[in-house]
């Protein structure tokens, strides 16, 4: 018998897989609200986890203010490090796989070549390398587990770069976005998506893999996307990254090579604009 639990439910990613595992109609998966289910406590896991018995524990609970962290390092370290690593060492009590959801941000992103799994990792921000040493700990403590490493996450749920232009686009007549930072967005829902397929599959296939979307893009060109699909009238200006000074640095190329997972778990991943359409369709429905 599967039972899976979820921290971090309440998350965009959180939600996006209730929306999946609801639509698969999977109904052994638990979405463990936060004060249930503190990653930081180990007294709520140990009651979590005798709770559940389960076989797989998702990861969704994480740090995730890039500028903030900067200056929240002992918060960013105690979530996103040593949370990991509490579930790790619970999933290894409990005989529970582990799902990780990890970052580009781990990589430096100084060459321009799609970064595959054994790819050198060398932070340049605090999220990133804290998020760097959630997967170090987890791989310590565990071998059953998947770490899955995505790019610029997006969905109809919580804050996120598609949000935040929909917004601005609705109050200004321009808005400026570095065009030298080039990656591929994901919508969260896709990686939903193959988050469970990893899980059902019951392949054992356990490492570490990327996920993004298809295609490649710059934040400008998303942004312009943004716009294109949803009719939004507003000129967007191509600038440099030192045009937009920022908390945390970020890397300039970030392109997570998809070979790994689609030939272990037979996915096929969308493309960046398509998914894209598919979101801005919710968005475009709920209001
Ligand atoms: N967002 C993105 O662009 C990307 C995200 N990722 C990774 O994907 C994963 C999901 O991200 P996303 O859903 O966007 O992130 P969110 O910030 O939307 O969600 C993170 C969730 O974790 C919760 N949380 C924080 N601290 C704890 C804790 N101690 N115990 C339990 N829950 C906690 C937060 O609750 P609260 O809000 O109450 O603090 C929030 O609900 C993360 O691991 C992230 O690093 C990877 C690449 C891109
Ligand atoms: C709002 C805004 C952002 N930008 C730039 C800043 C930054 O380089 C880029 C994205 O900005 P955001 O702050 O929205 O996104 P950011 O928080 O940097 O997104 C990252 O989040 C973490 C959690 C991850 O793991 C990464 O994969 C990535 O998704 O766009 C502009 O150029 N103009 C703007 O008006």
């Amino acid at each position: 018998m599967q039972n899976i639990i979820v921290f971090g439910a309440s998350g965009q990613l959180g939600n996006c897989l209730k929306k999946v595992a609801g639509e698969r109609k999977i109904d052994y998966i638990h979405f463990l609200p936060e004060e249930e289910a503190d990653i930081l406590r180990g007294d709520l896991l140990d009651i979590v986890f005798e709770k559940y018995k389960p076989t797989f524990a998702i990861n969704c609970a994480a740090y995730t203010a890039v500028d903030k962290a900067e200056d929240e390092v002992d918060l960013a370290r105690a979530i996103n490090k040593t949370g990991a690593a509490n579930l790790a060492t619970h999933c290894k009590a409990y005989g529970a796989t582990l799902v990780q959801i990890s970052t580009d941000f781990i990589f430096k992103g100084d060459v321009a070549l799609p970064l595959t799994e054994e790819a050198i990792a060398e932070p340049i921000s605090v999220y990133g390398l804290t998020k760097l040493e959630g997967e170090q700990a987890i791989a310590e403590i565990l071998d059953e587990h998947y770490t899955i490493r995505t790019s610029w996450l997006y969905s109809e749920y919580g804050n996120n770069f598609v949000k935040t232009m929909l917004r601005l686009g609705a109050d200004r007549d321009e808005v400026k976005v570095i065009a030298d930072q080039v990656g591929t967005p994901t919508y969260a829902i896709d990686l939903a998506e193959a988050i469970l397929t990893i899980i059902t599959a019951g392949k054992k296939a356990y490492g570490i893999y990327h996920y993004s979307n298809e295609g490649v893009t710059s934040w400008y060109d998303f942004a312009k996307g943004i716009f294109d699909i949803s009719g939004t009238d507003v000129k967007v200006l191509p600038i440099r990254t030192s045009e937009y000074p920022t908390n945390a640095q970020r890397p300039a190329y970030s392109v997570l090579d998809k070979a790994k997972i689609k030939a272990t778990f037979n996915i096929e991943i969308p493309y960046w604009r398509d998914s894209l359409k598919a979101c801005i369709k919710k968005l475009a429905a709920v209001q």
